[in-house]
Order: C-alpha cells, then sequence, then structure tokens
C-alpha cells in the first residue's frame, strides 16, 4: 500500500525547494519537475501544497504529461473531515457538490414544467375537440 499523507502533510511541502500537490486524491513530489514544467514554474507554486485536480485538469494536459505525474507520485491522500473538496474538472463528471445542490432541484423542477406542458397540451387538444 502506497504512503497516506494527510492534507496537513502535504500543505507543509509548500515552497519552490520542496513541493508537494495533490492530483486526484494521490500525492506527486513535484520538487524536482518544477524547473522542467513547460507551463512554468509560477503555476506549479500557485498550488503547491494544495489540490492541483482543477489547475492540472483545466490545462488539458497530455497523456505524457499524466505519464510524468505518474512518476512523481510519492502517496496517496487520506481525507479528513474539513479538508478541502477538490473539483475534478473532468468534463461529464459531476462534483460532490453539484450533485446535493441545486443541480437536482433543477432537474425535478424541469421534469415538473414537461408534464405540466403536456398536460396542458392536452387539455388544450381535448377543448378543441369539442
Ligand atoms: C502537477 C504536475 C504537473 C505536470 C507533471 C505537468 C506537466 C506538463 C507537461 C508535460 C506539459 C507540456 C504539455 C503537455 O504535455 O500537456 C505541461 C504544460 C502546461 N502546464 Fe503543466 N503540469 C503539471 C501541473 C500543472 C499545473 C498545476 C498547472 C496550472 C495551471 C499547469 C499548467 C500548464 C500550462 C499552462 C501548460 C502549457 C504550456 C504551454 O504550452 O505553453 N501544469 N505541463
Amino acid at each position: 500500500m502506497s504512503k497516506q499523507f494527510t492534507y496537513q502533510d502535504v500543505a507543509e511541502h509548500n515552497t519552490k525547494n520542496d513541493m508537494y500537490v495533490v492530483v486526484h486524491d494521490k500525492i506527486y513530489d513535484v520538487t524536482k519537475f518544477v524547473d522542467e514544467h513547460p507551463g512554468g514554474e509560477e503555476v506549479l507554486l500557485d498550488v503547491a501544497g494544495q489540490d492541483a485536480t482543477e489547475a492540472f485538469e483545466d490545462v488539458g494536459h497530455s497523456d505524457e504529461a499524466r505519464e510524468t505525474l505518474a512518476q512523481l507520485e510519492i502517496g496517496a491522500l487520506k481525507r479528513q473531515e474539513g479538508d478541502p473538496v477538490p473539483n475534478a474538472g473532468i468534463p461529464g463528471a459531476v462534483s460532490p457538490q453539484a450533485q446535493t445542490g441545486a443541480a437536482t432541484g433543477l432537474g425535478v423542477g424541469l421534469y415538473a414544467i414537461i408534464i405540466l406542458g403536456g398536460a396542458l397540451a392536452y387539455g388544450a387538444y381535448q377543448y378543441m375537440q369539442q
């Protein structure tokens, strides 16, 4: 089993010379990679010691980038209550927030509108036939 890190453990490695990031709940030591990153060191410094899932996915990194990432893996994230929830940024994937919140409400509301619209149309049709 891979080594487990808490979010706090990762947060301590937030400098250019000692940098961990979280991507999809895995921990990566990107210290040696910072200078080589084609996207520059600034963007990595922005997410140093944090969950970089969203930033990483938003850019649309290539498969090669994902392979590089895999080589830097040092462990997995042990989630604890109160940790920031990442937004994976994968098209089509529903984030935990979206599942519980407004999205579900809107879904039910839409069904209601469609059914109501159908009923009204049917009523109007019956009325015209009279
Ligand atoms: C955490 C590990 C990361 C790895 C291993 C990595 C790797 C790479 C690689 C290999 C490329 C070259 C293009 C490609 O193959 O897709 C690249 C480009 C890029 N990366 Fe990352 N990246 C990481 C994180 C990030 C983060 C957190 C950001 C934040 C926004 C970022 C922003 C960019 C940008 C903007 C480019 C495009 C550069 C250009 O084409 O001019 N990367 N990255």
